[in-house]
C-alpha cells in the first residue's frame, strides 16, 4: 500500500510520501536510542510539563487536526474533534497520575529477611508503536503518553492511509518540548516492521491492528525475546435480555454499531437478543439504523460518513451478500451505494447461521447482526462462540443477571447497560484472538516497564543477603 493521504469522501489521492530509507530508519531508531538515555535522566515532573504542554497544543489545535484525521480516513468531524479532546484528557491524567503510578512499591521487608525491599518501576527503552488508521490520534496517543511519561521513547509505523497524522504527532511532541528522537513517525510500509523490531535498540512493540499482524509481530518479537502489547480484531456481543430498557438499548446499539463509521475492534457487532424481546428490540433497533444520516463527514448533520477504503467496503458488502445468498434476511441497508466515496449505510441483518462469513469474521463497517436466543445460558453460547474476544455488552436490569455476565463473557471488558469504550482510568484489551496484555491505566504504563525487585541487607555478617536458610 502508498503512504498516501487519499480522501475517502472522493477516492482522491491528496499527498503521497516516499518510504524512508534503511539508513533513515537507523538514524530514527539511533536518535530513539540517544532520546531514551536523556529521557530517563530526566524528571517525571519535567515530563509531565512537557506532556502538559502536549495537551495544551492539542486543545488549541483541535479543529485543524480534525480535519486532517477527516480528511485522511473518512471519521465525522464532530467524531474527530471529541478524539482530539480524548487524547488532550488522556495527556493530562499520565502527567498528573504517573507519579503515582510508577511510585517505588515498598514490600513487607521482614517477610523477606531484608533491611528494606521495594519494587521500582523503570522504563525500558525505545518502543515499536505499529498503529491502525481507524483512531489515528487515539491509539497512538493511549500508547504514547504513558510510554513517554514512564521515561521509554516511541517509534510509530502507523498505517499508510494516515501519515499527515503521523507526522503530526512527532511535531507535537517535538513541540510540547520532549527531546529529540523521544518519538519519531518512521513512515514505512509494513515490510520494515520486522527488521525494526529485531534492531537490538529498540526493547519492545506494542500493536493494535489485523489478526494476521498481530501474529507477524509475535513472531519476530518470539525469535527476538522482545516483550508485545497486541490488541487486534474484535467482534464483541452486545446482548440485549427480557428485563432490559428496550429504548435505551437499541439508542445505544445504534451508536455502538455504526461509531467511527461503524469502524471500531469494540464496536458493539452481534447482537444476541432473548426471543421474548427480539421482535420489539428488532424494530427499534432498525428503525434508529434506518434513520442515520449518510453522507460527507465534514457535514454537522452527518451520523456516518464513508469507509476509509475502497477494500474495505468491499469487504463488508462481500460478507453481507453471502448472508444473504445463505439464507440471512436484510433488515434494512445492505446496498451498495454507487458514486463517488466509499459509503455504505448502516445494515442489520438477521437469520444468521454458522458457516456464514458474519458469524465468525468481524464486520469492519456499519453492519448488525441480529441472534435470537431463548435464555441466558444461549445468549453466553452465542455471545463466547467466537474466536475473538474483546469488548461486550449485557443489558439486563436484573443485579444477580448482571453479576453472570460480568463472569461468564469471555472478555477483557464487559459493559453491563451501556457502551464498550477506552477510559485512560481502565485497563484496555482482550483475550483469546483479541491479543493479550493491557493498555491505559497503570497495568497499561507498567507493560513496558522493568518491574524491578530490590532488596537491601544489613550487609553484616549473620544478616542479610544469602541469609535465606529454608
Ligand atoms: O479499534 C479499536 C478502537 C478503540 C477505541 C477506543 O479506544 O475507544
Amino acid at each position: 500500500m502508498p503512504i498516501a493521504t487519499t480522501n475517502p469522501a472522493t477516492g482522491q489521492v491528496l499527498k503521497t510520501y516516499d518510504p524512508m530509507s534503511d539508513e533513515q530508519i537507523d538514524a530514527a531508531i539511533e536518535r530513539a536510542d540517544l532520546a531514551f538515555r536523556q529521557l530517563r535522566e530526566t524528571t517525571i515532573a519535567q515530563r509531565g510539563r512537557w506532556m502538559i504542554a502536549a495537551a495544551d497544543l492539542l486543545e488549541a489545535e483541535r479543529d485543524e487536526t480534525a480535519r486532517l484525521m477527516t480528511t485522511e480516513m473518512g471519521k465525522t468531524y464532530a467524531a474527530a474533534k471529541a478524539e482530539v479532546t480524548k487524547c488532550a484528557v488522556a495527556c493530562r491524567f499520565y502527567a498528573d497520575n504517573a507519579p503515582r503510578m510508577l511510585a517505588d512499591e515498598p514490600a513487607d521487608a521482614v517477610a523477606v529477611k531484608a533491611k528494606r525491599a521495594y519494587v521500582r518501576h523503570q522504563p525500558i527503552g525505545p518502543v515499536l508503536a505499529v498503529m491502525p488508521w481507524n483512531f489515528p490520534l487515539w491509539q497512538v496517543m493511549r500508547f504514547a503518553a504513558p510510554a513517554l511519561m514512564a521515561g521509554n521513547t516511541g517509534l510509530l509505523k502507523h498505517a499508510s492511509n494516515v501519515p499527515q497524522t503521523a507526522l503530526y504527532l512527532e511535531e507535537l511532541f517535538r513541540r510540547a518540548g520532549f527531546p529529540e528522537g523521544a518519538f519519531t513517525t518512521l513512515l514505512v510500509g509494513s515490510d520494515a516492521v520486522d527488521r525494526i523490531l529485531s534492531d537490538p535498540r529498540v526493547r519492545a512493540a506494542t500493536l493494535t491492528g489485523s489478526e494476521r499482524a498481530g501474529r507477524s509481530i509475535a513472531q519476530t518479537a518470539g525469535r527476538e525475546l522482545k516483550k508485545t502489547v497486541l490488541e487486534l480484531g474484535g467482534s464483541d456481543p452486545f446482548v440485549v435480555m427480557p428485563s432490559a430498557d428496550l429504548d435505551k438499548a437499541a439508542e445505544v446499539a445504534t451508536t455502538a454499531r455504526c461509531q467511527n463509521n461503524g469502524q471500531s475492534c469494540i464496536a458493539a457487532k452481534r447482537f444476541i437478543v432473548h426471543t421474548d424481546v427480539f421482535d420489539a428490540f428488532a424494530e427499534k433497533f432498525a428503525a434508529r439504523m434506518s434513520a442515520l444520516r449518510v453522507g460527507d463527514p465534514m457535514d454537522g448533520n452527518t451520523d456516518v460518513g464513508p469507509l476509509a477504503s475502497e477494500g474495505g467496503r468491499d469487504e463488508i458488502h462481500a460478507q453481507v451478500q453471502d448472508a444473504v445468498d445463505n439464507g440471512a434476511t436484510v433488515l434494512c441497508g445492505g446496498e451498495k451505494p454507487s458514486g463517488d466515496g466509499w459509503y455504505y449505510p448502516p445494515t442489520v441483518v438477521t437469520d444468521l447461521r454458522p458457516g456464514m462469513r458474519m458469524w465468525s469474521e468481524e464486520v469492519f463497517g456499519p453492519v448488525a447482526g441480529l441472534y435470537r436466543v431463548g435464555s441466558y445460558e444461549e445468549a453466553i453460547e452465542v455471545a463466547n462462540g467466537t474466536n475473538f474476544g474483546l469488548g461486550s455488552n449485557a443489558w439486563t436490569t436484573d443485579p444477580a443477571e448482571q453479576e453472570r455476565f460480568a463472569v461468564d463473557l469471555d472478555a477483557g471488558n464487559v459493559f453491563i447497560n451501556g457502551m464498550t469504550t477506552s477510559y485512560p482510568e481502565l485497563p484496555f484489551g482482550g483475550v483469546k484472538n483479541s491479543g493479550y496484555g493491557r493498555e491505559l491505566s497503570a497495568v497499561g504504563m507498567r507493560e513496558f516497564c522493568n518491574t524491578k525487585t530490590v532488596w537491601v541487607g544489613e550487609g553484616k555478617v549473620g544478616a542479610g543477603a544469602g541469609a535465606h536458610s529454608e
